[in-house]
């Protein structure tokens, strides 16, 4: 689980929500953040307009992954920096980076949930998203189907584990009652 030992202090209350693609931190996120009164902050959304609004899926192919991720620390890094209370919902992938990763760790004043469900649930959210198309490029060249959820979801599950102070079973809940289980946590850490 996430340690401050090198936490900095930023002036407000940060929720931060990682896990897979699917597993709703861009839904939670801004729900918890409306009924909080928060500032949201999605950070695939600020990269996106860093592109000048390009998809992507078109980042990916016009410049590749690699110029997204860079983009993705930076922007992670700003984000967990950031004045005053917010909810921020990461990339699926974002503290598989060293910077990313250290940024959320070291976050202060922050809870850091882990939304997490089984590779089967996942795959049937992101199937079911017409937004996939745009925002989830196939992170391994061989598609997007549960065998790619499957992968890479064994090979994060340590990483996100160990960026997060609270898993939050998002298998079966309902919208409402994962943001309930959400906001109960803060000023418990
Ligand atoms: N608890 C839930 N029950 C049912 N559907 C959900 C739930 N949470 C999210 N969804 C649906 O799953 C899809 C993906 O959700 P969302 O975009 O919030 O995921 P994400 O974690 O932000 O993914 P990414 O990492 O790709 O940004 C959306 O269509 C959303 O409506
Ligand atoms: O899991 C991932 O690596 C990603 C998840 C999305 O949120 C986007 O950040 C992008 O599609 C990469
Ligand atoms: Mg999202």
């Amino acid at each position: 689980m996430g340690n401050s030992s090198e936490a900095h202090y930023n002036g407000g209350m940060k929720i931060i929500l990682l896990g897979y693609r699917g597993s709703g931190k861009s839904t939670v996120g801004q729900h918890v953040a409306k009924k909080l009164g928060w500032a949201f902050v999605d950070t695939d959304e600020v990269i996106v307009e860093r592109f000048g609004g390009m998809s992507i899926a078109k980042i990916w192919s016009e410049y590749g992954e690699r110029a997204f991720r860079e983009k993705e620390v930076e922007v992670v890094k700003e984000a967990c920096d950031g004045k005053g209370d917010a909810v921020i919902a990461l990339g699926g992938g974002a503290v598989m980076q060293k910077g990313a990763f250290d940024a959320v760790v070291g976050c202060c004043d922050a809870v850091r949930v882990y939304l997490s469900a089984p590779a089967e649930v996942l795959y049937e959210r992101i199937s079911g998203d017409v937004k996939s198309d745009e925002t989830r490029p196939s992170l391994t060249g061989k598609g997007t189907g549960l065998d790619e959820v499957r992968e890479i979801l064994a090979k994060r599950v340590e990483t996100y584990q160990a960026a997060s102070d609270v898993i939050v079973d998002v298998a079966a809940p309902e919208l409402e009652q994962v943001s309930d289980e959400i906001i109960g946590l803060i000023g418990q850490q």
